[in-house]
């Protein structure tokens, strides 16, 4: 008996160090110096670019919503925008009680991409390539949040902004809503992840189909290609997009917050890693909820999945 406590506890507390460890990979960000990248030099030249703001608001339900806020231009990202968007991410990381996040834009639209006065601005190599990373870096932090998240597409989704919507987990379209990959028009192609994010969402075929015809996705294409995750039509109990959203949202966040972060660990690590790295993750993140309060109290409560 006393053996088996001691047992058990061991096996929490080298959870707990686990949980950590696994924590603090998740928010590996992606460049460093030895890439030319500093974060403060990036950072001083994106606040140059002012406008707009991205709103984070955390509800007691544990989803959050982020507002991708600039409705005089459509939602694009001005520079500030940028480093806002990297602070409410930080801030994600540190929320131990959040569950779900939805990502949205101001004013039922989306977001129309990054802003074309700051990339004017800073449309040498050196500026790009900076920008590029910061945006990487960025967006797969938002990706890997231990949250269930959500990007709910009203109105437009262009270019980065086409490219922040596979940065969730998941997409939701409004009717009417298109998403859209105009790099190409613009002479480009993405550079916030947005490929290789699309290419592990679609598959490569149709990731070329969308990128190399800037193909515009309506929420029946998006549905077809495996894009979208639903269609919200317009709702006769006038409840917003919003609303449904955080409906939809709470039918995968219903839990206890360590199970719906393992379940979204488990997922990323076989989205992510190699086979045999992806397993070994899963063996940890199983260690993690075997034993643990949830478990146990399901146990106990001799529960039938009918
Ligand atoms: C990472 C790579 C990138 O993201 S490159 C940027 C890709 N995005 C674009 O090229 C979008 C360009 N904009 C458009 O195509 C149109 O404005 C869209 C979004 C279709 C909206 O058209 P429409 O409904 O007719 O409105 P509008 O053009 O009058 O726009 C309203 C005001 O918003 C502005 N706006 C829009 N998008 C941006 C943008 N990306 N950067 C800066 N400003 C933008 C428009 O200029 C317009 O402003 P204003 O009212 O003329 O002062």
């Amino acid at each position: 008996m006393v053996l088996c406590v001691l047992k058990r506890r061991l096996l929490r507390s080298s959870s707990c160090a686990l949980m950590g460890r696994l924590q603090r990979q998740s928010r590996g960000c992606v460049y460093s110096s030895i890439h030319g990248f500093s974060h403060e030099e990036i950072r001083e030249k994106l606040q140059a670019f002012p406008g707009g703001s991205v709103d984070l608001l955390k509800h007691d339900s544990g989803i959050a919503v982020l507002t991708i806020n600039n409705p005089a231009r459509m939602n694009a990202f001005s520079g500030s925008m940028m480093v806002d968007l990297k602070e409410r991410v930080s801030q994600l990381e540190n929320w131990s009680e959040g569950k779900g996040l939805i990502v949205h834009g101001a004013a039922e639209t989306f977001c129309s991409g990054s802003d074309l006065n700051a990339v004017r601005a800073i449309s040498n190599p050196q500026d790009g390539m900076k920008m590029c990373m910061f945006m990487q870096d960025a967006l797969t932090r938002l990706l890997r949040l231990p949250l269930i998240s959500v990007a709910l597409v009203e109105g437009r989704a262009l270019g980065g902004g086409a490219e922040l919507t596979t940065a969730c987990d998941f997409r939701l379209m409004t009717s009417g809503s298109v998403i859209q990959f105009v790099h190409k028009h613009m002479g480009l192609v993405p550079g916030w992840g947005g490929a290789a994010r699309l290419v592990r969402i679609v598959g490569s075929q149709k990731a070329l189909k969308l990128l190399g015809g800037a193909l515009k996705v309506d929420p029946e294409l998006g549905l077809d290609i495996g894009l979208a995750d639903e269609i919200l039509e317009a709702d006769q109990g006038a409840a917003t997009a919003l609303q449904q959203a955080e409906n939809w949202l709470s039918r995968y966040t219903k839990g206890p917050v360590p199970v719906i972060h393992a379940v979204k660990k488990v997922v990323l690590a076989g989205r992510e890693l190699p086979l045999s790295e992806a397993l070994r993750t899963e063996k940890e993140v199983f260690g993690t909820v075997w034993g643990a309060p949830a478990n146990l109290q399901a146990l106990a409560s001799k529960s039938k999945h009918k």
